[in-house]
């Protein structure tokens, strides 16, 4: 069973992300998870923060001269804004007055709708946003890539497998669907301003985000992940928990402002007649195919063989520029919503944090099937299913 855990937050000396569980052997350096991060930076749209903020990759446990040594890998993302946030963020008790000085001038009060600020303050009992936000955060997210990478690596050198993502929606601009890159498409994705595949509908996105941009407001959008050269059998239709899209469904679900996922076609397959919606088999002398993919690579809770398709959707930005109405919570009076930057859309960033989700779950599901403590021994049992697989 693989672990994880991620601590820290947004304005905090750093984030430490813990995987336990991978087996030995996994080649993963510091400059991977940094090239990692770097694209999760990556996407038109993105606040202030994202150009000045560097993310400080250091491995602290788990990892010997680039291989995984069987044991808990420890990550730690340093915040480079840390020293200006010392006070504000500091473990230890701070002088009082210097504090109340600070939320003199910068008082989170004004909760934001939608962002988890009134409910995170009522729930835990404080008067400003400044503790909700911190955790809150998407920044949090930086953490969850680096553990995805470590997953991406174990999943590509023990079975062959790729994960990746591209924007599919973002706004009201749509890519033409069934266009799926592959895996050596991913440097093309990484490429769009908005890591859509398809040109015209990236310069059409780009253009939205500006407009939408000058409008004061903000923009979500529809992110897919695609794994290719998965087994059959991973996850299993035995129980609710162990199904394969309920374990990605949940997972996604976790990311800050997902609000909706979809395993294949999802919900356009409810408006389909059952001869449109599912995916007829094929024999012939390669194995058994299927004619279409409309379920995504899932039937009963488990892949199918087929490639993995789960995508995600965003809701826009609740930091709106064009304050939203709200309450300040200290004086009970209408007020404005905090504002003082933000992204304007993250839907790009979105998808490579659903990339590195989606690699945990099928790190998870590939080491319940195939088990090993190193990745040759995982590699030999993915070989010893395969050859034995009486329908093939
Ligand atoms: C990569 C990424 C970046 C985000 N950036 C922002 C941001 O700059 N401002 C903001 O208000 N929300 C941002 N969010 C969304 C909030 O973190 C999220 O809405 C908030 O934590 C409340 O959670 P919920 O939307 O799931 O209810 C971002 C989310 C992601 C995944
Ligand atoms: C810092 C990151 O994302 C942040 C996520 C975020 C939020 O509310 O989720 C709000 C913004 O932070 P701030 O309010 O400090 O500008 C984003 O920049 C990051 O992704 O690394």
């Amino acid at each position: 069973m693989l672990r994880w855990l991620t601590a820290g937050e947004s304005h905090g000396p750093a984030l430490t992300a813990i995987v336990e569980g991978l087996p030995a052997g996994v080649r993963v350096t510091s400059d991977d998870i940094a090239e990692a991060l770097r694209r999760r930076r990556l996407g038109h749209g993105r606040g202030a923060r994202m150009k000045f903020e560097q993310d400080k990759v250091t491995i602290l446990g788990g990892v010997r001269h680039g291989v995984t040594q069987g044991g808990p890998v420890a990550i730690q993302v340093g915040n480079t804004e840390w020293p200006k946030w010392e006070t504000v963020m500091s473990a230890d008790p701070v002088d009082p007055d210097v504090l109340a000085a600070q939320a003199r001038n910068a008082p989170l009060s004004q909760p934001r709708p939608g962002h988890a600020d009134l409910v995170g303050m009522q729930k835990y009992g404080f008067d400003d946003a400044r503790p909700v936000l911190e955790r809150a955060s998407a920044r949090e997210t930086a953490a969850r890539v680096a553990l995805g990478e470590v997953a991406k690596a174990f999943l590509k050198q023990a079975l062959g497998v790729d994960v990746l993502s591209h924007v599919v929606a973002l706004g009201e601009v749509s890519a033409p669907a069934g266009v799926l890159p592959e895996p050596d498409d991913l440097a093309a994705v990484d490429e769009s301003p908005v890591r859509c595949f398809d040109a015209e509908a990236s310069a059409e996105m780009v253009a939205h985000i500006d407009e939408v941009k000058k409008a004061g407001d903000t923009l979500g959008g529809v992110v897919e992940v695609l794994a290719y050269g998965l087994p059959p059998g991973l996850g299993s239709h035995v129980h609710w928990d162990r199904r394969l899209d309920s374990r990605l469904a949940g997972i996604l679900m976790g990311i800050q402002a997902i609000k909706g996922v979809a395993v294949g076609d999802g919900f356009e397959t409810a408006r389909r007649p059952g001869s449109r919606a599912h995916d007829e088999i094929d024999g012939g002398p390669e194995g058994l195919r299927r004619r279409t993919n409309r379920a995504g690579g899932v039937e009963g809770g488990m892949t199918t063989g087929e490639v993995l398709r789960v995508s995600a959707a965003m809701k826009p930005i609740s930091t709106v520029p064009k304050r939203l109405d709200t309450v300040d919570v200290k004086t009970g009076e209408p007020a404005k919503a905090i504002n003082q930057r933000s992204d304007v859309t993250a839907v790009p960033a979105a998808g490579v944090v659903a990339e590195a989700m989606v690699a945990l779950v099928l790190a998870d599901a590939a080491l319940e099937k195939f088990g090993g403590d190193s990745v040759e021994e995982t590699a030999r049992n993915l070989r010893g299913y395969l050859s034995s697989l009486t329908i093939k």
